[in-house]
């Protein structure tokens, strides 16, 4: 071999020389009889090329170190480039090589996302998935053919065409598993040829078959390695489709993120755990699924089709029959592993999702101290998953007993029995027993060829078994691949229903507003935003119908007509955004607004400002990238224009510059984060904004300015807030929950005469009211003046004490200085109603006085009914107060008359509004604070009217 090998080298040395000889020879020949003009082209030509390559070589090489440059550039700054047919261009870093991988992500197209529909929403019926219209998630996984035919769905995603690079994968992990199959089988005669030789005492012989068999195992190990990497390669090849595919369909223009969770509900948990941990399992199992079930199967045919050959027909019988009776018996005794597993995913998808929230909520729930109420849930939720978890191992004992029972033992004394079989009834013994009937006369010669027959078939047999074992093993694996299936296959459908908007009911049963009920139109492309008709409805998960919020709503935005919507919480003003924004879906009407989301077009910012992760400049942008920026020909400096607008101008330098990453939404305060959300609005200039509580925890007067420079920069903002102080910046003013019902809703014009008047009009009442309020003041400093003067003792004698002044109580007494106080002016209407030593003391007798007369009145409401008593009271007071005037004081005694019989007035007052009497104190009081927020309320009308 090797001289042959020799031989052929120099054969082809000679060959090669003689060429190169040749072609030498004509080279100088010609080169001699061409003229030395030619010559000198043929060197400049020569040059030139040589120049050039170098130069294109170089170029190719600039390239390439510029490529890698703006690919580290687009890796720090968390970027990527966006080509025109929507493919993007991503770079990864190799993790330890320092490298960059540049990464083309091209997205599904539409038509193929079509051509996929009919397999997720329409399965056939045969497959028992759904009634034809939507594929019922209720379906249980297993072997059955729903999951033949999610399976080969899934399949037409992860292997797209013949010619795919998975396909190629397959391909060739399926040509490694036949030569491990070939190498097994090369193994099993040389383990009998080996065996051989050594009873025979044939040393040559045996050396050979050491030598064989040690290059056999080494060619053997490499193909066992390559088996478990392309197993590797088409599980990772797998996912990569299936996530790419789920992530295009997942996020896109139709908002499918928020639809499928929101609106259709199908998932009944969060779409994360189906794709990243549902979808690892499916992709492992199904790749597995090619060697664990694919290889024993080749085994099970090339190994069956040996032992034919070798033990007969008697023999082949009975292996079909055992792989027949073996099968079907775990079939029916194995548990129903597939639904098991998808029940399991679940669990964790649900304990998964708790510790998200927590993540998301760290810092409401640490104010609220709530981390044993968390870890309580954590607890129940893991809880729950354990005893899952237990309850399945514990399945899986009895299981894996009979298993290895019937795979291990009672399979290797079948083989046994199968062996024999050529032994004692050579007539049915296959080659075996030919050879056995051939050598019945050479005694030595048949018990060797028996011992090498016997052990190449047992070893045939024991990889059999072993084929045979994993291949029932890969009946629990299948089930439990038909568990991943069933929940992949839920999400792609599910994703397609919202994306193809499949929402069918048989005949026209259906709730009002659900979502086969959506009826309404939106018109993109208009320049301004317009309702017509439109009911704006909560939706309800799919299929209930949703909550109507708001009967039928029309009204019209146009360039410069700023709109506020306001009205109380939970009305629907948000919902209105959501409607426009396309997130809850148009039940009837018509919706019109710009199609671009952004620069020229709408942008809705959110009561939550959103802050992504990634850089400051990522945080201004968003949602652009830098590379978006760049291509739209903005700088840092106009960013960080934008942030100076919004009073954010020293971020940058805070923060350590633009390219500093940091978990933003825990660094920025409330204020700040919304200020960095009119930031991105004025980075984007949209013509219309959408500001959803945009302002709520910024202060007024900067409130002020970020409005104004929004409408400098002509944006058209629509506004939902509760602050009536927005007003000034609107031009029209949508308020809800209008009327008696609080159904209806009134769109005002901002500043017209009508409105100006009624304004007016309401001055007007206030300061009536106002001068109602003052006499009320007035009233009440009266009264307070006068119960600190006086005393009613109920048992003196009426007379005496008509005619002297009546000892002051004991309090009173006590303290001289506020004994006898002047009456307080009643002519400062604004002036506060105390006596004027506000001490300490004189509180306590205040209080003391209002409880004793409140003592007094209170008990007989009846009798306070009619004036009599009170006015008694009254008059006892008058008296001692005239008694105790001074001359000089004349005027305030007439004011006190006055007060009087206003007092009287107001009492009348207070019985015909509450229809029962209130105390004198508790009128006072009320007085007081009504005064007060009437006074601030009239403040506030006379600056907006000034203002205006
Ligand atoms: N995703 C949803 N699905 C169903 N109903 C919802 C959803 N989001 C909000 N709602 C309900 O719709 C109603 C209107 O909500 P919306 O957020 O529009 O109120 P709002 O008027 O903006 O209140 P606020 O002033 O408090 O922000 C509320 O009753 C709310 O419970």
């Amino acid at each position: 071999m090797a001289a042959q090998s020799t031989l052929r080298h120099s054969a082809a040395e000679q060959v090669i020389l003689a060429f190169v000889d040749k072609y030498t020879k004509m080279i100088r020949t010609k080169l001699r009889s061409t003229s030395r003009t030619a010559r000198l082209l043929a060197t400049l030509a020569l040059a030139t090329s040589i120049i050039l390559a170098g130069a294109g070589a170089r170029r190719r090489w600039k390239r390439k170190r510029a490529e890698r440059e703006q690919g580290r550039k687009l890796v720090r700054t968390n970027s990527w480039l966006q080509h025109k047919d929507g493919s993007r261009t991503i770079y990864v870093p190799y993790q330890g090589r320092g490298g960059l991988a540049k990464v083309d992500i091209r997205t599904t197209k539409p038509l193929t996302f079509e051509a996929h529909r009919r397999l997720f929403l329409n399965p056939p019926r045969v497959s028992g998935l759904g009634d034809g219209h939507v594929p019922s998630a209720q379906t249980k996984p297993g072997l059955n053919l729903a999951f033949l035919h999610q399976f080969l769905s899934l399949l037409s995603i992860m292997v797209p065409r013949w010619n795919s690079k998975e396909a190629g994968l397959l391909v060739s992990h399926g040509a490694f598993l036949m030569l491990r199959t070939y190498m097994s089988l090369l193994v099993a005669r040389l383990d009998g040829a080996i065996v051989r030789d050594l009873v025979a005492g044939n040393g040559k012989q045996f050396l050979w078959g050491l030598v064989k068999w040690l290059s056999f195992g080494g060619f053997a190990s490499y193909t066992n390695a390559m088996i478990k990497y392309l197993e590797a390669k088409v599980s990772i090849a797998f996912r990569t489709r299936l996530t790419r595919y789920i992530h295009d369909l997942y996020l896109n223009d139709n908002l499918n993120y928020y639809k499928i969770h929101n609106l259709d509900g199908g998932l009944q948990s969060g779409a994360d755990q189906f794709i990243t941990q549902d979808l690892t399992q499916f992709c492992n199992a199904a790749a597995s699924l090619y060697s664990s079930l694919g290889k024993p199967f080749i085994d099970i045919c090339v190994f069956n089709y040996q032992l034919y050959r070798a033990l007969g027909p008697i023999a082949f019988l009975g292996l079909v029959t055992n792989y027949s009776v073996t099968a079907s018996l775990l079939r029916h005794l194995s548990p129903p592993f597939g639904r098991l597993k998808a029940i399991e995913g679940k669990k964790e998808g649900d304990f998964r999702s708790l510790h998200s929230r927590l993540i998301a909520n760290a810092e409401e729930i640490a104010f609220y101290n709530g981390a044993e109420t968390e870890k309580t849930f954590l607890n129940k939720e893991f809880t729950e998953l354990r005893s899952w978890m237990e309850y399945i191992h514990g399945l899986k004992i009895r299981y894996n007993m009979l298993e290895d029972f019937i795979l291990k033992y009672s399979w290797s004394a079948y083989g046994y029995l199968l062996s024999s079989v050529p032994v004692f009834l050579p007539a049915w013994g296959g080659l075996v027993g030919k050879s056995e009937q051939a050598e019945q006369t050479i005694k030595d010669g048949r018990e060797r060829s028996r011992m090498k027959a016997f052990i190449t078939n047992k070893r045939l047999m024991l990889s059999l078994a072993d084929a045979g074992g994993r291949m029932m093993y890969s009946m629990k694996d299948l089930s439990e691949l038909a568990g991943y299936t069933s929940r992949v296959y839920q999400l792609i459908s599910a994703l397609h229903r919202v994306h193809a908007q499949a929402y069918h009911a048989k005949g026209s049963e259906f709730e009002l507003y659900s979502l086969a009920d959506v009826q309404g139109t939106t018109q993109l492309g208009f320049d301004g935003v317009r309702l017509e008709n439109v009911p704006i409805v909560a939706p309800g998960l799919w299929p209930q119908g949703g909550d109507e919020l708001i009967d039928s709503l029309s009204l019209i935005v146009r360039r410069g007509d700023h709109l506020l919507i306001s009205g109380p919480n939970g009305v629907g003003k948000s919902a209105i955004a959501r409607v426009i924004a396309g997130l809850w879906p148009v039940y009837r009407g018509l919706v019109s607004r710009p199609k671009a989301i952004g620069e020229d077009g709408i942008m809705f910012l959110p009561q939550r400002p959103y802050l992504s992760i990634g850089t400051l400049r990522d945080q201004v942008i968003y949602p652009d990238g830098e590379a978006d920026m760049r291509a739209k020909n903005r700088r840092d400096r106009d960013l960080q224009r934008a942030l100076d607008a919004s009073r954010l101008g020293y971020l940058p330098e805070r923060e350590g510059g633009w390219d500093t990453r940091k978990e933003w939404k825990d660094i920025l305060s409330g204020g700040e984060k919304q200020r960095l959300a009119i930031a991105r609005l004025l980075y984007h200039e949209p013509r219309y904004a959408f500001i959803d509580e945009g302002t709520s925890a910024v202060s007024s007067d900067v409130e002020g300015l970020l409005y104004e420079t929004c409408k400098q920069k002509g944006i058209t903002l629509i506004t939902i807030s509760t602050r009536a102080s927005l007003k000034k910046y609107h031009t029209y003013n949508l308020v809800l929950a209008q009327g008696d019902d609080g159904d209806r809703w009134e769109l005002q014009r901002i500043g017209t005469e009508t409105e100006k008047m009624h304004a007016r009009r309401e001055l007007e009442e206030l300061r009536e009211k106002l001068a109602q309020v003052d006499k009320w003041r007035a009233r009440h400093a009266e009264i307070e003046a006068e119960l600190n003067k006086v005393w009613v003792h109920a048992d003196d004698d009426e007379a005496s004490s008509e005619s002297k002044e009546m000892a002051p109580p004991e309090y009173l007494a006590e303290t001289p200085a506020v004994a006898a106080p002047a009456p307080a002016p009643v002519s400062a209407p604004a002036a506060p109603a105390a006596p004027a030593a506000p001490a300490a003391p004189v509180a306590a007798a205040e209080e003391k006085v209002e409880e004793k007369v409140e003592a007094q009145v209170e008990p007989q409401p009846e009798a306070e009914a009619e004036p009599e008593p009170e006015a008694e009271v009254q008059t006892q007071t008058q008296e001692q107060t005239k008694a105790e005037v001074v001359p000089e004081q004349q005027e305030e005694d007439q004011q006190a008359e006055e007060s009087k019989a206003s007092q009287q007035e107001e009492e009348d007052d207070t019985q015909t509004e509450c229809g029962e009497p209130v105390p004198v104190t508790a009128t006072a009081s009320r007085a007081e604070t009504e005064a007060d927020e009437t006074h601030d309320e009239y403040e506030e009308a006379k600056e907006e009217m000034e203002e205006e």
